[in-house]
């Protein structure tokens, strides 16, 4: 899958993800009525109005990225509907060709993990069949229960060639409570980074491991040291646009090759509408100032990653 995404990347010349995270309050009015006309007010209208939502902005963006990433916990908020708008969504994108990022930062003890695993990148067997509930491509995955909590990734993604980015360094303001922490003399980002790449060894696609890693704009200085610690290591970026991360500072999560690193931006490119520099596409064209949006990020990011 990591080979899949280069290619994608490099057809695109777009390091991009479209961070999927609808709110009901992006949701244009008109789709909101339309979702409730059928369903009422309730936990399926909102299903249905942030899946249409999704729908129209995967219709314009299709053509111009490689990847989107779904956040789990804006469609977990309505409860069992919107699980249905997560997957509706996840298979309606890989329909037009996009890669999956599933954002669900999982990771428990082994067996608790091999559950998620098999659910979100495998295959589940019911009687005599198989089934796969999810049908990510990636998933995130939190490091701190240690190998056993990351083994049963591994294995899944070796049998279904799926990949998975481990949380490094995350992009929020107190990431460096714990993540920054000292032990003998190094941060700990820079021994969870070490690990991560010890771990992708085993999963190596062409030049870059199905272990990748999870590591904020919003640090580009941490950025330049975990991309030499881990140089085999696909990054993924997120913090840039809404969080404060802009295309000057990515440069050094990128190796010589123009590649490594996906950078996402999740509300601004799908709210993209309601910032003064694309309102003039209006909240019925919310999808189109989303893809403009994407292409004006390709444009910031063309600095970072050309060499
Ligand atoms: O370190 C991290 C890890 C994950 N995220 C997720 O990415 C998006 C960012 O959304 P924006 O609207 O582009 O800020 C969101 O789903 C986060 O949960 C992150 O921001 N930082």
């Amino acid at each position: 899958m990591i080979d899949q995404l280069i290619k994608k990347i490099q057809e695109t010349e777009a390091p991009i993800v479209v961070g999927l995270d609808p709110m009901l309050d992006y949701v244009p009015e008109r789709l909101k009525r339309e979702a409730f006309a059928k369903f009422g007010e309730t936990l399926a209208g909102a299903g249905e109005a942030i899946w249409e939502f999704n729908r129209g902005i995967i219709d314009q963006i299709w053509d111009v990225v490689p990847a989107v990433k779904p956040q789990i916990a804006m469609y977990e908020q309505f409860g069992i509907p919107g699980i249905e708008a997560f997957q509706k969504t996840a298979a309606y994108a890989k329909e037009k060709g996009l890669l999956v990022i599933g954002d669900i930062k999982r990771g428990d003890i082994g067996s608790t993990s091999l559950a998620y695993a098999v659910g979100h990148l495998g295959k589940v067997k019911v009687g005599n069949r198989e089934y796969a509930p999810f049908t990510e491509d990636f998933v995130t995955v939190n490091p701190y229960l240690g190998s056993d909590g990351i083994r049963p990734f591994l294995d899944v993604c070796k049998a279904e060639k799926k990949g998975i980015f481990v949380l490094v360094k995350t992009s929020n303001p107190s990431s460096g409570e714990f993540q920054d922490r000292q032990i003998e003399g190094r941060p700990l980002y820079e021994w969870v980074g070490e690990q991560v790449s010890r771990w992708g060894e085993e999963l190596m696609g062409e030049s870059y491991s199905y272990v990748g890693a999870v590591v904020g704009a919003t640090y580009p200085e941490i950025g330049k040291s975990l991309r030499k610690l881990m140089p085999n290591t696909f990054i993924l970026v997120p913090g840039y646009g809404a969080q404060g991360g802009n295309g000057k500072d990515l440069k050094a999560f990128f190796n010589e090759d123009g590649l490594g690193a996906i950078v996402n931006s999740s509300r601004g490119i799908i709210a993209a509408y309601r910032q003064a520099s694309y309102a003039s596409f209006g909240e019925e064209g919310y999808a189109g100032a989303a893809r403009q949006a994407a292409l004006d990020m390709k444009a910031d990011l063309r600095q970072a990653w050309e060499r």
